[in-house]
């Protein structure tokens, strides 16, 4: 047996566009890079868990403890379902990561993608892709994020009705899913890991006007997408919820046309289902997605919250700078400083072997 040597890339993502909460996400140009070499076993080199270095984005908060570490843990995971008990010996992972953590840029479903992918590599499972996202979506479940960063591009998605079988194996606590291995635990994990049902998620994926870009305008504060979903009703009046549907229908095929009109953009980019909820926990955000308009602001298209928050979503074709600049002073007199960045739709994730 030779070493093997692969690099796993997967996209940054923006979910919901506004009325699409929980359906759609935007794939961008910022990226999770993880380096993978395996070793093989000699006599004199004992089996150990993988060697996890990190640089970017989270390197002073993120575990590097392979049984702890979200990425290889959910490897772990695809491991286990597949009869395998434990990592690969000698397997060295460099984490590379340009996702900011807690902003609504999808760092957490980057991480659970790349952990899908690298647990298909580490156990030469060669799933389609289908099933990767199965996996996925037993520790992500909402799928906006997960399947952008998987597929790539402007994509939405839905969750299949599952029988009462596959509802319950669905349904399982995360802590079953992904357990915090004890590391000295040996192979002995107790359960049998839930395996994902088949099929779960079902995705298309939208046309992208080339002009478009993301200004990602990026508070310097991070707020926990589960946070940001306790702030959520659990029921929405017929208007509301007819509110949204109607802009998200306009939106999936106004963001595909040339050249793209900011009016309908604009008015379709609204949303009344999380956006209302959510401004308590992200001070400004009523004031920029207000002030922020295509009048104000040739080249805009539309503006609106990314994923959780409390990133700021800005499409535009033009006019970049002062978008992001005057969102900047909007925040500044609630106290808040801000990072900006112009960002391009890009493709989904990849695993490339390397030549070692
Ligand atoms: N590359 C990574 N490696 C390990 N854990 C990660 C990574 N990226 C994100 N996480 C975990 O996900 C958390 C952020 O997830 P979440 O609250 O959903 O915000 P986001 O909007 O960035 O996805 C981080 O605090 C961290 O625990
Ligand atoms: N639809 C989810 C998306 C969360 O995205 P994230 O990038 O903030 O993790 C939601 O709005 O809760």
């Amino acid at each position: 047996m030779s070493e093997r040597s692969f690099t796993i890339s997967v996209p940054a993502t923006s979910a919901n566009i506004g009325p699409g909460f929980d359906v759609v996400g935007l794939s961008l140009s910022l990226y999770l890079t993880l380096k993978v070499t395996i070793t093989p076993p000699t006599q004199s080199t004992p089996p150990r868990p993988p060697v996890l270095t990190y640089t970017g984005e989270g390197a002073d908060e993120v575990p590097l403890d392979a049984y702890k570490n979200l990425t290889t843990r959910v490897a772990l995971y695809l491991l286990r379902c597949h009869d395998i008990p434990k990592f690969p010996t000698n397997v060295s992972i460099h984490v590379d990561n340009e996702i900011p953590f807690g902003r609504g840029l999808g760092s957490s479903g980057a991480a659970v993608i790349a952990g899908v992918l690298l647990g298909n590599e580490l156990g030469q499972l060669n799933l389609p892709q289908t099933r990767l996202l199965d996996f996925a979506l037993m520790v992500e479940r909402h799928p906006d994020n997960v399947t952008a960063a998987l597929v790539g591009g402007f994509v939405g998605s839905y969750l299949r009705e599952l029988d009462q079988a596959a509802t319950e194996a669905a349904s399982v606590p995360l802590s079953e899913v992904l357990p915090e291995y004890p590391p000295d635990a040996g192979e002995d994990w107790g359960l049998d890991p839930p395996q994902p049902p088949l099929g779960i998620g079902h995705y298309v994926r939208f046309g992208w006007s080339k002009s478009i870009r993301a200004v990602a305008i990026i508070p310097r504060f991070e707020l926990s997408t589960a946070t940001a979903r306790e702030v959520l009703p659990l029921e929405y009046s017929r208007k509301d919820l007819v509110f949204n549907l109607q802009r998200l229908a306009v939106l999936t095929t106004a963001l595909a046309q040339e050249p793209p009109d900011p009016e309908l953009i604009y008015e379709a980019m609204k949303d009344r289902i999380h956006q209302p909820y959510r401004k308590t926990l992200i001070p400004g955000l009523p004031e920029v997605t207000s002030r922020i308009t295509p009048e104000t602001h040739p080249g805009l298209l539309g503006i609106c919250l990314s994923g959780a928050g409390p990133t700021i979503l800005a499409l535009a074709t033009d006019g970049y700078e002062k978008i992001a600049e005057d969102a900047r002073a909007i925040f500044r007199e609630k106290g808040i400083e801000v990072d900006w960045k112009v960002l391009t739709v890009v493709g989904g994730s990849s695993v490339k072997k390397t030549e070692v």
